[in-house]
């Protein structure tokens, strides 16, 4: 059981409130020019992968001191020690949280309910790598003889944006002679524009779904097989062309895929955690196995620095810690993540489920109303295309967006001057958002300029920066399988510690159920032309006026 302590009652907090006030008006341009070896020491390296910079932070060594001393008063160390431990921290579900354990690469014993979980991820890791075998090696074949050489990940959620993220992030490692595609959203554009695409003799179909219910999947699934059957024929080539990726044999049986091509993961498991277990056999099958043994033993690397390296030096919790200031004290509601490097273009956007579905709860673990802010908003894209879109705003609207910056030292496409350009950018912008550009610097350059006394008072307003905008600088010395794991745990530990820190439980995610459970009702009301009245006069019109249009 976790610890139940409201944040806002502990000593640490209420120091922090004080500390807040003492030095919300602090400058970073004053930080730095006070202390020569602020990088130092508001700097840590990882594995020599990565350099998480947060020196340009509106903090002092008190303020983290102050929010270690949080970090400690809510308990997370004995918090994380029951993650890690197979304790059942996830109660309103009644389950473990152990996707640290689909990446155990050191195969310690993780218990559950008496059981060691390690035999069973071992079991299942082995059949994922038999199979990438058989459909690398082409001894895969498809009804017609062929092998195969299209995968179709069919999942949403967690059973999706994690392997679309992962295998786009790893995109310099893709295998030769196998495209994968991604269909989540019930919206039957999705699926039929990638069945123009691929060839039912040659494609491998991946259902994957922790419960094998879920309206969209099961929707693309049947969608899929139904287009399959119509070249294929006879029900029997199904096992050659679907696999499931479940925790749910009876309806993975029950749609027709043979068991023996279900690769099994657990209810302790959550989806957005997922990437790791037999949902990743898109991954294993894009970037080849070993690769994705390697992404699980970058995330195992994360998980032993989490689980023991001091708080102070912790970069998950570093991390979290940095988040809280900001989310509780300052009052900041986003957080925007920004890597500079194309082939993480999804990075924020997994992490906008990984986090918003983590954190976004109003109710304590008492199941009382909050009385602080939990959970930011995620968003971001990558630089430089963000540049050119919204960083206008954060460098110059009203609102505090605390920012992380991730770029990686090496390319995997060294282009003539390409990737200098890229960090040059990467380096300027945390440098801009910081340091800003003062009125003064402002009126002397437009003086150089030539303008005159009068344009320089009119313009000069528009052009200052006020800076002292916060950021993260995350420098990974390539995005490999390995940096990649790393960064994904980093991520996916930070949540924990915000999560425990804010007295939520992080691994439910009741708060998707409401509009799941509306649409079916409404479903069953859209297949006539009757007119509905059962709703709200809002719900009503627009279900009329479909109706009428459609
Ligand atoms: O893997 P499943 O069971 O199809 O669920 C997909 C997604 O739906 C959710 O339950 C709700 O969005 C996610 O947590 C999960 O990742």
């Amino acid at each position: 059981m976790l610890d139940n302590i409201n944040p806002t009652t502990t000593q640490a907090w209420k120091a922090l409130q004080a500390h807040f006030e003492a030095q919300k008006e602090v400058k970073l341009s004053e930080l730095f020019a006070a202390d020569a070896d602020r990088f130092n020491r508001f700097s840590v390296e990882f594995n020599e992968q990565i350099l998480l910079d947060y020196s340009k932070n509106l903090i002092t060594e008190e303020t983290m001191q102050q929010l270690v001393a949080l970090a400690k008063e809510t308990k997370l160390d004995s918090a994380i020690k029951a993650m890690f431990s197979g304790e059942k921290i996830n109660q309103t579900e009644g389950r473990s949280v152990l996707h640290t354990a689909l990446r155990n690469r050191s195969n310690t014993p993780v218990m559950v309910d008496g059981e060691d979980v390690m035999p069973a991820v071992n079991a299942v890791l082995e059949k994922m790598k038999g199979f990438c075998e058989k459909v690398h090696s082409g001894e895969w074949k498809g009804y017609t003889g062929k092998a195969i050489e299209s995968i179709v990940n069919i999942g949403i959620g967690g059973s999706d944006l994690g392997p679309v993220m992962i295998t786009e992030a790893l995109g310099a490692y893709k295998v030769e002679n196998i495209t994968t595609y991604f269909v989540s959203n019930v919206d039957g554009t999705h699926i039929a524009e990638t069945l123009k695409q691929v060839d039912p003799e040659t494609t491998l179909f991946l259902v994957a779904s922790k419960t094998f219910t879920t309206q969209e999947t099961m929707t693309n699934a049947h969608s899929a097989r139904d287009w399959f059957l119509a070249a294929a024929g006879d029900q029997a080539h199904v096992a050659k062309h679907f696999a499931a990726l479940s925790t749910n044999a009876k309806s993975v049986a029950e749609f027709g895929i043979d068991t023996d091509n279900m690769f099994e993961f657990w209810d302790w498991v959550g989806g957005r955690y997922s990437s790791w277990s037999a949902i990743g056999l898109s991954i294993a099958l894009t970037v080849g196995y070993d690769n994705f043994i390697e992404l699980l033993d970058g995330a195992h690397a994360m998980d032993k620095h989490f689980a023991e390296a001091e708080l102070e030096q912790n970069l998950p919790v570093i991390l979290g810690l940095l988040g809280i200031w900001y989310n509780n004290f300052f009052g900041a509601e986003s957080v925007s993540i920004l890597p500079y490097d194309q082939y993480m273009h999804r990075f924020a956007a997994y992490f906008q489920q990984g986090d918003m579905e983590s954190n976004g709860k109003n109710v304590d673990r008492n199941g009382n109303p909050v009385d602080y802010q939990t959970g930011p908003i995620i968003w971001g894209e990558p630089g430089t295309n963000g540049q050119h879109a919204f960083y206008q705003l954060i460098h110059q609207g009203t609102k505090l967006i605390p920012c992380d910056f991730i770029a990686p030292a090496t390319s995997h496409n060294p282009l003539s001057d390409h990737h200098a350009k890229l960090m040059s950018n990467f380096f300027a912008q945390t440098e801009a958002l910081a340091f800003g550009k003062s009125r003064e610097t402002v009126e002397a350059e437009l003086v150089s300029a030539g303008k005159s006394a009068e344009e320089v008072a009119e313009l000069a307003p528009f052009k200052v920066f006020t800076g002292n905008k916060p950021t993260n600088s995350i420098l990974v010395k390539k995005i490999t399988p390995s940096s990649l794991g790393a960064m994904v745990a980093m991520y996916e530990h930070k949540i924990f510690v915000q999560g425990i820190i804010w007295n939520i439980f992080s691994f439910d995610q009741w708060g998707v159920e409401l509009g799941k459970q509306l649409a079916n009702q409404i479903l069953p009301e859209l297949k006539d032309g009757s007119e509905v009245s059962s709703h709200d006069s809002s719900t009503n019109g627009l279900i009329n006026t479909f109706k009428a249009w459609s």
